[in-house]
């Protein structure tokens, strides 16, 4: 069980009374990828905000490392090493690019240059205010900021939503070097099930609110029936 960064045990979340996610287990190893598939309104956010804090958990534990972090409020959370990006592209609009990114900042090996490398496109606009950024440049930024807190392990909530063909090849080409040249650890939530199955090591598909199956991207890339059988893609 050697560098296991982020583990979910057995758990139970949901809403009030209603139950989302149930007996949900899975871990996530140091420089590991894990994209988090399913139909729409499986549970693929509500894992997310449960790991985070966003969510009570019912039962079962969350864990960074060795460390229980279940009972942890989201701020503290991200204090362990939780990065946290939401589909809500969590930027200061009134901010500059460099502004956005300093704020965010905390030591480590991500800072404004390793940025502006991953992203040149935020170099170019380091003077513009987040409100003047396209919507494929605003996620870049809501990115990068989380980058910019050097967390242990990323959660991405379906960044590549809504952007343009053009954008998301330029956004997924940062995200593959973040997890195959930097070791970024992430769980990447997904509509775009082959655009996450192409930059992922691992993946699990979540239906009603449980695992249903887990396996290697590549292998699932391949595999058009249960690609069919659980999000109704048609490949191949
Ligand atoms: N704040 C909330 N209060 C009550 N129920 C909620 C809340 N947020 C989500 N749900 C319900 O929880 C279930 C799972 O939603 P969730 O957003 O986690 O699914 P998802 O797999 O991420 O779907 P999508 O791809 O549409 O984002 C859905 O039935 C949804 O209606």
């Amino acid at each position: 069980m050697a560098d296991l960064l982020l583990e979910l045990e057995d758990v139970r979340a949901g809403y009030g009374e209603a139950v989302v996610l149930d007996g949900v287990s899975l871990s996530l190893p140091a420089n590991g990828s894990l994209a988090l598939l399913g139909r729409n309104g499986v549970g693929k956010t509500t894992l997310l905000l449960a790991a985070m804090g966003f969510v009570g958990i019912m039962r079962g534990a969350v864990r960074l490392g060795v460390r229980d972090i279940s009972r942890l409020a989201p701020h503290r959370r991200a204090q362990a090493g939780l990065g946290w990006v939401s589909q809500e592209r969590d930027i200061f609009p009134s901010l500059s690019v460099e502004e956005n990114l300093t704020v965010a900042a905390r030591p480590g090996r991500w800072d404004t240059s390793s940025i502006y490398a991953l992203f040149p496109r935020l170099r170019e606009r380091r003077g513009n205010m987040g409100n003047q950024l396209s919507g494929g440049e605003q996620q870049m930024l809501a990115l990068a900021r989380t980058l910019m807190t050097n967390p242990s392990v990323l959660l991405l909530d379906e960044p590549f939503e809504g952007l343009a063909p053009i954008i998301i090849e330029e956004l997924t080409g940062a995200v593959r070097k973040m997890i195959d040249d930097e070791g970024v650890a992430i769980v990447l939530v997904e509509q775009h099930a082959e655009v996450a199955l192409r930059l992922t090591r691992d993946a699990v598909i979540l239906e009603r609110g449980m695992i249903a199956h887990r396996a290697p991207s590549q292998e699932l890339l391949h595999d058009h029936a249960t690609l069919e059988r659980y999000l109704g893609l048609k490949l191949g």
